[in-house]
């Protein structure tokens, strides 16, 4: 019997998703693991579970020996190095649409308490206090408030604040028109217009290079006196040595953050001004979402155990539900096309010319090559190679890899996909198809035409068109006790070189195999593994 998946996770997630875990694998669970025990006890484990803590290294990636998945029960994965994880073929994923309500509700919650003064009133008045002039508050409506980021959380915080009738404003350079006019935002063309036109600045991007730092001085300089900010996204966004002295100028009138460059914020100089309101990194802390965070974790981390793929995984290119399904019998077609080449030819690739006709021109291809290139390096190196880490492994060996979409059907196929091969000044071509019950079908082997359904044992076999070839062959195989399941022969011109396809029901021993090859008119055997 296999042994059960180990799984450790690193930080708390709900009751049912350990148990759903559980029901599959062994699962330790270690709240709040610091990064020394994390880096000496990874190589015990197939799959890592984490929040925004710990950091899953480069260290721990690579000590990770056994690691094939980190799943991350949340959204951001900036505490994760998806270099090392994608080179070294550890599936990352994550739940990006399971906390989005609640970080876009704490958003809103946090506008209101910084603009009314609510944690600071809170307080007086448990001191015993009251001080009713002190907390002078604002209201939202009529505001204009300048959203940068208008994805999952932007987007929903845009929805919310127009109820409370602000004038919504965002920046997203990367996202269409017409996603703006969805959510009845004006679009903005740049930063520095939101920033001079904004009452509230709320930041929902993603940290990257180019968002660290984004709402920085010069844009405090140009912000409208008594700009609120807010950022419920990631510390950092907004530049926290530019802030402070933003408040000591005088310029923003309050801040609220739920994150921070560095956690636990202590020791924060932002912690010192009265007029910011934090909270530690609560965006995602409700029993909703913590709830859906989990159990979707870990339907995904044991599916991806399982060998599935599924969506929200960072490090492929990204499939919703329902598309993985339909592409299921395109990557397997795509992963055999790939298995042929190394079984039957010895040529070095150089370049790989992948181009998708017909219907399956119109889906997201990326991940079809993908499985191209696992199918393509398996044979060579082994279950190291994955779809996460293929085109790393490609491009390491020199491989180029070029992608055509042709949306007509080409010899009569609703959808094809064609490999030619390129390398030493010699091609080689392979095409494959589905069937009418989306079975993958091998349909072109070089100049050969044939319609063959990959299987484990099959034969490719090189021979002379002529009488009494293939009935040799098929008795040898007889002799052998090798059952001949299907058997397909292709020409191009009667009499000449000709190929014979075989799927048979076992594997053929080297030294039947040997006889086979020197049976008369038959020119080279090669075996091919599916
Ligand atoms: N505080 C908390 O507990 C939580 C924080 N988050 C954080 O909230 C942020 C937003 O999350 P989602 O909305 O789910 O992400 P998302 O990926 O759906 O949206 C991000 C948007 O930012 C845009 N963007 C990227 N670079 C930009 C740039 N330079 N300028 C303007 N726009 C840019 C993208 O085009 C995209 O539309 C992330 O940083 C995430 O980690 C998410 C959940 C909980
Ligand atoms: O609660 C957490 O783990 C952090 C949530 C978060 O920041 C995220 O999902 O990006």
């Amino acid at each position: 019997m296999k042994d059960k998946p180990k799984i450790l996770v690193g930080d708390k997630i709900v009751d049912e998703a350990l148990e759903m875990l559980r029901a599959e694998a062994d699962v330790d669970l270690k709240r709040g693991i610091k990064q020394p025990e994390l880096e000496e006890i990874i190589e015990n484990y197939d799959a890592l579970i984490v929040r925004s803590v710990p950091l899953v290294t480069e260290e721990v990636i690579k000590r990770g020996k056994k690691l094939k998945v980190v799943g991350r029960a949340g959204n951001g994965v900036d505490n994760i190095d998806l270099e090392t994880a994608t080179q070294q073929g550890v599936v990352v994923v994550n739940t990006p649409d399971s906390n989005s309500f609640s970080a876009g509700e704490q958003t809103i919650a946090l506008m209101l308490a910084s603009a009314r003064n609510l944690p600071q009133a809170h307080q007086t008045v448990k001191e015993g206090g009251w001080g009713r002039s002190r907390y002078m508050g604002s209201e939202l409506y009529g505001k204009t408030v300048g959203i940068v980021g208008l994805g999952r959380i932007g987007s929903f915080v845009a929805t919310r604040l127009k109820a409370f009738q602000m004038r919504v404003i965002a920046y997203d350079p990367y996202i269409p028109l017409e996603r703006f006019k969805r959510f009845g935002v004006e679009r903005v063309e740049t930063l520095n217009e939101l920033v001079r036109q904004s009452d509230i600045i709320t930041v929902h991007t993603p940290k990257t290079e180019e968002t660290i730092g984004m709402i920085g001085k010069e844009q405090f300089q140009i912000a409208k006196p008594g700009v609120r900010v807010v950022n419920c996204a990631r510390g950092g966004i907004i530049d926290e040595g530019a802030l402070a002295w933003a408040l000591e100028e005088g310029i923003v009138a309050s801040a609220a953050l739920d994150v921070f460059s560095k956690e636990p914020c202590t020791g924060n100089p932002l912690l010192k001004f009265d007029n910011v309101v934090v909270t530690p990194h609560l965006g995602a802390t409700t029993f909703e979402a913590q709830h859906r965070v989990g159990t979707d974790l870990a339907r995904y981390v044991l599916a991806v155990l399982r060998g599935e793929i599924v969506p929200n995984t960072v490090n492929i290119p990204c499939l919703l539900g329902e598309e993985i399904d339909t592409m299921r019998p395109l990557l397997e077609l795509a992963e055999y096309l790939g298995k042929l080449y190394y079984q039957l030819e010895r040529m070095p690739v150089e370049k790989v010319e992948l181009c998708y006709y017909g219907e399956i021109a119109q889906q997201e291809t990326g991940i079809i090559t993908l499985a191209f290139l696992k199918g393509l390096l398996s044979p060579v190196m082994g279950d190291q190679v994955n779809l996460v880490n293929a085109t790393w492994f490609a491009e390491n060996r020199g491989i180029k890899v070029c992608e055509r979409r042709d949306e007509s059907k080409r010899s009569g196929h609703v959808n094809l996909i064609s490999v030619i091969f390129r390398g030493n000044g010699t091609k080689v071509e392979f095409a494959g198809t589905l069937a009418g019950d989306q079975t993958p079908r091998i349909v072109r082997v070089n100049q050969y035409r044939v319609d063959v359904t990959p299987s484990p044992y099959m034969l490719f076999v090189e021979h002379i068109d002529r009488p009494g070839v293939i009935g040799p062959f098929a008795s040898a195989l007889g002799k052998a006790n090798i059952n001949i399941a299907m058997m397909q022969a292709a020409r191009k011109v009667k009499g000449e070189e000709s190929m014979m396809i075989l799927n048979i029901d076992s594997a053929v021993d080297e030294a039947t195999l040997a006889d086979l090859r020197k049976l008369g008119g038959i020119s080279n055997v090669r075996v091919v593994n599916m």
